[in-house]
């Protein structure tokens, strides 16, 4: 036994003693060119290769590392011993599991084995950045079987991003983004801040006509199970809607029905905070699949009634990319124009990414530029109207608590109460949201005496509009036309650019739109 040690002693000797001559002899430069040499050598004859997949790439971030991360946590088996580190995203409901520092799991796919590593190391030192950086550099190395390269690649890359995808739709809240102060970007190059997005409005509590709901249910539904289609007949896979009306008739609400609907992000875009058209296209490129865009108060937004003449361009200012912004020249680069607003929505630009909505809200359609409204550029122009008898009937349903259509029909003494805001709903020109108030005031007290206050209420808001026309105190419906023609010419702009088509409330635009329609159906 003491000669083994003494051996071993001598041994560690000899290496300390072959190391300090080897220090002392070649330069560091030297030998770090021998550990690269020795590195390739072993890599050549090494039966496996190896991909890495950084967090950054460049001054972005590498959306294929947070899919590889999420992608990991829920389905790859972690090797014996392996760490996990166990986290929960500030917007998620659900816990995630990440591969600690230096970690390994394994994992399957058309028979073949890999292994995925996380490397973290620390940053050398930040050098000039428009932004901080992170403070550690990390990456998944992935190793593979040199043979089984061409079966894996890219398709196991394509099952990563899409299980990714769908983990992320599954476990995680609707995000709400908004597009930051004066295009700022955080510690990951993204130029949106995300809060979790719990608006409760689905299609089951939206007050509005139930056919008119269900021909925009179908539309988006047809939307999000069209890949095949868009991709056999070459179009871009968006859609656009147009939502106008009278405030407080459920704009707002319908985007939130609809991002819950199909389990979409929204992305609420604030115009005024964008400086130009090309960091309008920026934002756009860093938006993600399966996202609902929406810019509200159109008319509000920008000056965007003529395409020619672009506003005046206001001071420059940082993009966001830092770099001020020399696009396109005078005016046209510096400020956000109404052709740069279509190419956003209909250019080339709006191709990149898949599965996108936008939708445009307004109250006055009619100060909107004619470009945004020809056919094909907004799918569809849904018109939210003052709050109808089928659509007062949900709202008492939602507030009142009657479970069913039947309930609310088998009224007893209250029944006369129904019919009465029947005849004066119309005539009221009332918004649900004004429905809704008096409604919440009253849900107290009893669902007969709500309903009667809404009743009052419905009648005191007609007769005050007859009054205020000039018109004869007469029962709705009976209502003589030509005394409140100024109103009536409100009325009529709101509800429909065209005739026709558009007094239903929905107009899908176009007549390239209907051959798509058909088209969509045959799919
Ligand atoms: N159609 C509707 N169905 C159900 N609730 C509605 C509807 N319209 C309005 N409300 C209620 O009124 C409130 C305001 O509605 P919302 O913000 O959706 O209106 P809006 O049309 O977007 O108004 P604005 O034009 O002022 O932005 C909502 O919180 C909702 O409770
Ligand atoms: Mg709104």
């Amino acid at each position: 036994m003491k000669e083994y040690w003494t051996a071993l002693a001598s041994l560690m000797g000899a290496f300390a003693f072959l190391q300090g001559v080897l220090h002392a002899v070649f330069p560091a430069e030297l030998r770090a060119a021998v550990a690269r040499l020795l590195g390739r050598l072993t890599r050549a004859f090494s039966p496996y290769c190896y991909f890495d997949v950084t967090e950054m790439d460049g001054m972005s971030t590498n959306e294929i590392y947070d899919a590889v991360q999420l992608y990991l946590s829920s389905t790859a088996a972690p090797a014996s011993g392996a760490r996990l580190s166990l986290s929960r995203p500030l917007n998620a409901s659900s816990f995630t599991f990440g591969l600690a520092a230096s970690d390994r799991v394994a994992d399957t796919f058309a028979g073949a084995a890999v292994t995925w590593e996380h490397v973290v190391a620390p940053r050398q030192g930040q050098g000039f950045s428009w932004r901080p950086l992170p403070e550690e550099k990390r990456r998944f190395t992935l190793r593979i079987r040199r043979g089984d390269r061409d079966k894996l690649l890219p398709a196991y890359l394509d099952h990563i991003l899409a299980a990714a995808a769908d983990i992320r739709r599954r476990s995680q809240d609707r995000l709400l983004y908004t597009n930051a102060r004066g295009g700022a970007m955080d510690a990951r190059g993204l130029p949106w801040d995300p809060v979790p997005f719990k608006h409760p409005s689905t299609f089951d509590t939206l007050a509005m006509d139930p056919a008119r709901k269900a021909a925009i249910m179908a539309d988006l539904r047809d939307f999000a199970d069209g890949s095949a289609f868009y991709e056999r007949t070459g179009r871009a896979w968006k859609r656009g809607y147009l939502l106008y009306g009278p405030p407080g008739t459920g704009k707002s609400s319908m985007i939130a029905a609809m991002a819950n609907y199909l389990g979409y992000d929204v992305y609420d875009l604030e115009l005024t905070e964008v400086s130009s058209n090309a960091e309008l296209r920026k934002l756009l490129m860093k938006t993600t699949s399966k996202s609902i865009i929406v810019i509200e108060d159109i008319d509000c937004s920008v000056d965007l009634t003529n395409r020619a003449k672009p506003p005046p361009a206001p001071k420059p200012r940082p993009g966001i990319d830092g770099a001020i912004d020399q696009d396109g020249g005078a005016g046209a680069g510096r400020s956000i124009t109404l052709s740069g607003l279509l190419n956003f929505t209909d250019g080339l630009w709006s191709c990149c990414g898949a599965e996108r909505i936008f939708v445009f809200t307004t109250n006055h359609i009619e100060k909107l530029d004619p470009a945004l409204l020809r056919s094909g550029r907004m799918d569809m122009h849904i018109f939210m109207s003052y709050c109808s008898f089928p659509a007062l009937r949900i709202l008492l349903k939602n507030y009142l608590g009657f479970q069913s259509d039947e309930e609310l029909d088998r009224l007893g003494d209250a029944a006369a109460v129904l019919r009465g805001l029947e005849e004066w709903v119309d005539a009221a020109e009332i918004t649900p949201a004004d429905v809704s108030e008096v409604l919440i005031k009253n849900r107290r007290c009893g669902k007969a005496e709500a309903m009667r206050e809404l009743l009052d209420v419905l009648k005191a808001r007609a007769e005050n509009r007859r009054r205020g026309s000039g018109g004869a105190l007469t029962a709705p419906g009976k209502e003589a036309g030509g005394d409140n023609e100024e109103e009536e010419e409100e009325k009529r702009a709101l509800e429909s650019p065209k005739e026709g088509k558009e007094q239903a409330g929905i107009d899908s635009c176009g007549d390239g739109q209907d051959e798509e329609a058909e088209a969509k159906k045959q799919v």
